[in-house]
């Protein structure tokens, strides 16, 4: 079996790097505008709610404009003309606006809270539903870190940047808009010394984007790694304590988290660059407003309260200004994480069934059994001089045959079973069930006829019932039964809630046979017309074995079967045995046959033949 746990000393090889240089890397990077319109086909459901918010926010903000005309018309009202009877209505407007400002604000809020809710929900659910169908060499080149933080950091960034930022983007523009055509009818001499700073930070802005994009991108990337890394730490404790790694994996995580300080470091410190001018400027034009404006008013060219009105006005545009730097920070992160979550939904999709050849979809099946012809394969990150794993495999396996599968250690027999289920597609050549070609058959219907256990036995966190059913959704109580008796799982019916008992994540708090087992049971419980076993009882004592072969020589009786075997006692189930050497199968024949005419089957045997001399496995010399 191909293992595909890490090396703790190593990274995850080909996943996604943060330095954008893995094979799942960061795409092209799009303009911050074009990435986020892209979210466009799940904002489309929020879009009422998204008008109403902008509306809301947009009323509040104009009513705290309306704040500063009010307070002009009290100080040259009211106010200069001692008309105490004036000035009541003026603040009973005052509070109203107040009053009104906070109704808005809390509308805005919450119109918008449950639909977004539900947006990174059917995101989410698009996402999880999206990694079900790509296919195994897409998993095999990502980080599942990567993919993580797309499920969870990446769907809250977008969420949040749906629910506060775009608002405050939208309303923000439209207050300063507002906010400038209500200064230059106060005085337009004030009006353009204040937005004097507009075209430097205009400028400056469009700097801080592009510096902060790949910054944000960066982080997002660091955090994934990040993510693959606790995970597998966590994964393999038991191994990394074993081996004493533990404290070199935590140099490693201490090494990757220092990183991504770094670059969080330098967000901050752009972040506060821009921040340090967008707070600045503005402050320095407003005090030249208000030298120039004082000015005025001492010339009798400005009255006082126009000028109280006017600093108001500029004073409540701050907010809108200032709030620029984090917006577009928000709006970067947001965009970074919409590339992210739309590079894995972007990834072309395992079809459901290739077309059918004309004529042969409907062709009736004769009992064909399994024939492999002309198969070939090589792993897309095989070196470029590397011949194919397999290079030209044919392999008949009659009907209601079992046929062992054996070869040296990465000669490639794991392989050759992914490519039965479609794990992974040959590069050449085609196999066929009962004389249908794999392609033609939908993956669904293709998955129910050949059922699978790996020599890595994955069980999930779940019921024991759960674990097994999975192999044949439909099946019963009885089919249940039948199964665990075939695995010789009866350790089952002493779990605490026998086959309704939890198995923690991935089966941990079950031993390694015990789990192989559980694995099997779901492999026959469908009782599959194909079986494919990867040394489906390495795990299991010489005992335990020798009961699994006996209840499996029932099961295999009825299906057409190929089981990868390392020992002689599984090579005894099967009818037939194949060699597989040099990518190809260089023998096919009974196992004495094999012993008899094949030197590397004898090679590959002998460690084991010769623990057991007299045994019937052992070479005709051997016993004499
Ligand atoms: N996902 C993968 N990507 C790239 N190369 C892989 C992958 N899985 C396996 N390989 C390589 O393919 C070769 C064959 O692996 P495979 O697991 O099929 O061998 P095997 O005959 O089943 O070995 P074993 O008897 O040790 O289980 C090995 O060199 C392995 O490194």
């Amino acid at each position: 079996m191909a293992e595909n746990r890490q090396d703790p000393e190593n990274p995850t090889p080909g996943s996604p790097q943060s330095d954008g240089t893995g094979p799942a890397g960061p795409g092209p990077r799009h303009s911050t505008v074009r990435s986020l319109l892209r979210l466009w086909p799940y904002a489309r459901a929020v879009r009422g709610r998204l008008a109403v918010s902008v509306t809301a926010a947009t009323l509040g903000m104009l009513s705290t404009l309306a704040v500063p005309v009010v307070l002009g018309l009290i100080v040259d009202g009211p106010l200069a003309e001692h008309d105490l009877a004036g000035l009541w209505p003026l603040v009973g407007l005052l509070l109203v606006l107040g009053t009104v400002e906070s109704a808005l604000f809390y509308t805005r809020r919450v119109v918008l809270a449950r639909p977004l809710a539900g947006l990174e929900t059917a995101m989410r659910g698009d996402l999880f539903a999206k990694l079900q169908r790509l296919p195994v060499s897409f998993h095999d080149r990502w980080g599942s870190g990567q993919l993580l933080s797309r499920a969870t950091a990446d769907m809250y960034t977008m969420r949040l940047f749906l629910a506060f930022p775009l608002v405050f983007l939208i309303v923000n523009s439209v207050m300063f808009l507002a906010g400038t055509v209500v200064m230059f009818t106060q005085d337009w001499r004030l009006a353009l010394i204040a937005l004097v700073p507009v075209v430097p930070l205009f400028v400056l802005t469009r700097r801080f984007e592009s510096g902060f994009s790949g910054a944000a991108r960066l982080a997002q990337d660091q955090n994934g790694d990040i993510a693959t890394l606790v995970e597998e730490s966590v994964l393999g404790i038991r191994i990394l304590k074993a081996f004493g790694r533990h404290r070199s994996m935590t140099e490693r995580f201490r090494a990757q988290a220092q990183e991504l300080r770094r670059t969080e470091l330098r967000k901050a410190h752009l972040l506060a660059n821009l921040w340090a001018v967008i707070v600045g400027l503005p402050e320095i034009a407003l005090a030249c407003a208000l030298a120039v404006g004082a000015y005025l008013v001492a010339h009798d060219d400005l009255s006082a309260g126009t000028l109280v009105a006017f600093l108001s006005t500029a004073l409540a545009l701050r907010w809108p200004v200032e709030s620029l730097g984090w917006l577009l920070a928000y709006a970067n992160e947001a965009a970074t994480a919409t590339d992210r979550f739309f590079e894995v939904l972007d990834e072309p999709d395992t079809p459901e069934a290739d077309a059918p050849a004309p004529g042969t979809a409907a062709a009736p099946t004769a009992p064909d059994g399994i024939r492999f012809t002309g198969v070939r394969f090589r792993y897309p990150d095989a070196p470029d001089d590397s011949p194919d794993l397999l290079a030209g495999v044919d392999l008949h396996i009659r009907s209601g045959e079992t046929m062992a599968l054996v070869g040296a250690t990465g000669s490639g027999k794991t392989t050759l079973t992914a490519l039965l289920p479609r794990l992974y597609e040959a590069t050449a050549g085609t196999i066929t069930l009962d004389g249908r070609d794999i392609r033609e058959l939908p993956r669904p219907r293709l998955r129910e006829l050949v059922s699978v256990a790996f020599e890595e036995p994955t069980l999930f966190s779940a019921t024991v019932r759960e674990n097994v059913l999975m192999g044949a959704p439909g099946a019963g109580e009885e089919q249940l039964r039948t199964a665990l008796d075939t695995a010789q799982a009866g350790f089952v019916e002493k779990l605490p809630n026998g086959p309704d008992t939890e198995v923690g994540e991935q089966g941990l708090s079950l031993s390694g046979g015990q789990r192989q087992r559980l694995a099997l049971a779901r492999a026959v419980v469908g009782d599959p017309a194909f079986l494919v076993l990867d040394d489906p009882l390495s795990a299991l004592d010489v005992h335990t074995e020798a009961l699994v072969e006996r209840a499996l020589r029932e099961v295999l009786g009825t299906t057409t079967a190929l089981v990868v075997a390392h020992r002689p006692s599984t090579v005894l189930l099967a009818d037939r045995v194949a060699v597989l050497a040099d990518g190809r199968i260089t023998a096919v024949g009974t196992h004495q046959e094999l012993l008899r005419d094949c030197a590397h089957y004898r090679e590959l045997m002998s460690g084991e033949a010769a623990l057991i001399p007299d045994g019937p496995l052992a070479p005709e010399g051997a016993r004499a």
